[in-house]
């Protein structure tokens, strides 16, 4: 799939997700990635693009499988997405045959393990747990933020403000998501989740993402929030969370926080050199 060399015949591309977080996969290796904020934030239109909650884009790496880089739809960049990088192991175990492989991504090298069933493990890294490094604007309690519900926060590569709330139903996504993304407390914005504890070993979540979105599962925001909700002394490190697209299984351990789900593989497309042109 790697034509990337010259994308004046168009550039092709795979669209899959995770539980409904669904991605456009560009495959550079070979090549440069050609992807720049414009033609992330043009692909990533609904109407006048592709679509996508996340583009991510695959280049040579020369100390893992793959080099994965992930956009926003709004052009920003992330250093973490679980359930994208569940899909690329998911690529690159089909390409290769092989059953475990490692992804370098902003967050550092990923190892992921195909689990059967149609499931991929990856291990998504340990949390950061200061407050520079999730990262925060100032030195707070990082279980019990200064803002109205005392908020969890953690970071996995990217920022995430867990609020604990008796109702994951009820909350007003559209609302509360925007407002605290753009919390001064965040410098680089934050994911959003709110989560229902309903038991030691299982959670419901929905989520706000950076980037401007709800989305209908977020791998780093599940492994945030079996982080967050573990540190209140409110569930084990390893738990099931019941996202609006499915569920996932995050399991805290010593070497990173191990999240386990499905990918799904929709459609192969082709930018059309007319689209590429209009950028
Ligand atoms: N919007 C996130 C990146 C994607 C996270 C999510 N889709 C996942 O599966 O981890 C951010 O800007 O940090």
């Amino acid at each position: 799939m790697n034509q990337v060399k010259n994308i004046s015949n168009g550039l092709p591309f795979l669209k899959m997700h995770g539980l409904g977080n669904d991605f456009v996969i560009i495959d550079a290796r070979g090549a440069e990635s050609p992807v720049s904020q414009s033609m992330a934030r043009a692909i990533g239109e609904r109407h006048f693009g592709v679509g996508y909650d996340q583009l991510a884009v695959l280049t040579d790496s020369d100390d893992a499988d793959v080099d994965v880089a992930f956009w926003n739809s709004d052009g920003s960049m992330a250093n973490a997405c679980g359930n994208a990088s569940r899909c690329v192991a998911r690529i690159i175990m089909d390409e290769t045959g092989d059953s475990e492989i490692v992804l370098r991504t902003g967050n550092g090298l990923l190892p992921a393990v195909d689990a059967g069933n149609g499931l991929i493990s990856v291990n998504m890294g340990q949390p950061q747990l200061t407050w520079d490094t999730v990262p925060l604007s100032k030195d707070v309690d990082l279980n019990a933020l200064p803002i109205d519900g005392e908020p969890g926060a953690a970071g996995m590569g990217n920022p995430h403000c867990v609020f604990v709330v008796d109702d994951a139903e009820g909350v007003n996504l559209e609302t509360r998501g925007p407002a605290i993304e753009h919390h001064p407390l965040f410098p680089e914005r934050t994911n959003v989740e709110f989560i229902e504890i309903i038991d030691r070993r299982t959670i419901r979540m929905r989520v706000w993402e950076r980037g401007g979105m709800i989305t209908l599962a977020c791998g780093s925001g599940a492994c945030a929030a079996a982080v967050v909700a573990h540190r209140k002394g409110l569930t084990e490190r390893n738990v099931t969370i019941h996202l609006d697209g499915g569920a996932l299984q995050i399991d805290w351990r010593d070497d990173g926080v191990w999240m386990t789900g499905p990918t799904a593989l929709v459609f192969q497309g082709h930018l059309s050199p007319e689209f590429l042109a209009g950028i």
